[in-house]
């Protein structure tokens, strides 16, 4: 998928939201785990209602992945039924030698036609560009991260007191474009969302951490938005487990809904 027509799906929609399919076996509803694949059918259930509201949806392969070789199938079921307009996320948080890089964009860009993969930075542009060499292919990078691990490496600052979040900005924009790259900037981040914005004017962010993890949407719109929009903003766990009856999928539906009219005023006062 490319930019505009993410941006324009954006519009349409009026939104920026992306739902999180972090589908878990030990919390999904009792009432579907005699089904032949208890997260395909979660995730599909979730999908269709909430496909209205969300221009991206992101499964993060660890959930997937638990469940052995099953849980691959399932991942490319689930990755088959998310509607075309819709951009999706791998979020695999890859990143290694670059013959191996190159292999794990095969399986996330080829064998399952996701649009963007997440990728670590933490060795280098041999790690990375390898993801950049397919068309209309995205590499989502780690640059700011919701999670209070972040102070152990992102926030310590060199020498002139640039932390290193910020030397991962400057560096990885010579790697990509704002057409094939963007960052994942926490929602838990405040402020230093507009440090982020500074340096990357034109990227898009992925940020995660509004719902369970409490960052403000308000509060990334108003440090990160650019004249794109400039932003995905993730929340999993927030829609997917609003109810954990029968009901699950209507309740996700309300959170996504909840979001997209916040989304949609936020799109109203910065664009
Ligand atoms: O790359 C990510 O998506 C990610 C980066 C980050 O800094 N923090 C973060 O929470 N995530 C992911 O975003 C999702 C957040 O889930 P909730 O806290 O349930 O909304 C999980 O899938 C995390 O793995």
């Amino acid at each position: 998928m490319t930019r505009a027509e993410l941006f324009s799906q954006i519009q349409k929609k009026s939104s920026f939201l992306c739902v999180g399919l972090d589908a878990d076996l030990a919390k999904i509803p009792a009432h579907l785990k005699s089904e032949p694949d208890p997260i395909f059918s979660f995730c599909r259930e979730i999908i269709e209602e909430t496909a209205d509201y969300a221009v991206a949806y992101k499964p993060n392969i660890a959930f997937f992945e638990a469940l052995g070789p099953t849980g691959w199938e399932t991942l490319q079921k689930v990755n088959e039924i998310i509607p075309r307009e819709i951009f999706t996320i791998a979020d695999a948080k890859r990143g290694d030698i670059g013959n191996t890089s190159k292999l794990y964009a095969k399986a996330f860009f080829e064998q399952m036609d996701f649009d963007s993969v997440t990728v670590a930075p933490y060795m280098g542009a041999d790690s990375v560009t390898p993801f950049l060499e397919f068309e209309d292919k995205w590499v989502i990078l780690l640059a700011l991260t919701s999670n209070a691990g972040s102070m152990d490496f992102q926030l310590i600052k060199d020498e002139n007191g640039k932390p290193l979040y910020q030397s991962v900005l400057e560096k990885s924009q010579k790697w990509g474009s704002p057409e094939n790259l963007m960052y994942v900037v926490g929602a838990t981040r405040g402020e230093l969302i507009a440090e982020v914005r500074k340096l990357v004017p034109d990227h898009f962010f992925l940020v995660p951490g509004v719902g369970a993890q409490g960052g403000s949407l308000a509060d990334v719109a108003k440090y990160g938005m650019n004249s794109s929009c400039g932003l995905m903003v993730n929340s999993s766990r927030g829609i997917i487990y609003a109810s954990d009856g029968k009901d699950f999928a209507k309740a996700a539906r309300q959170e996504a809904k909840k979001l997209q009219e916040e989304m949609k005023s936020l799109l109203e006062k910065y664009l």
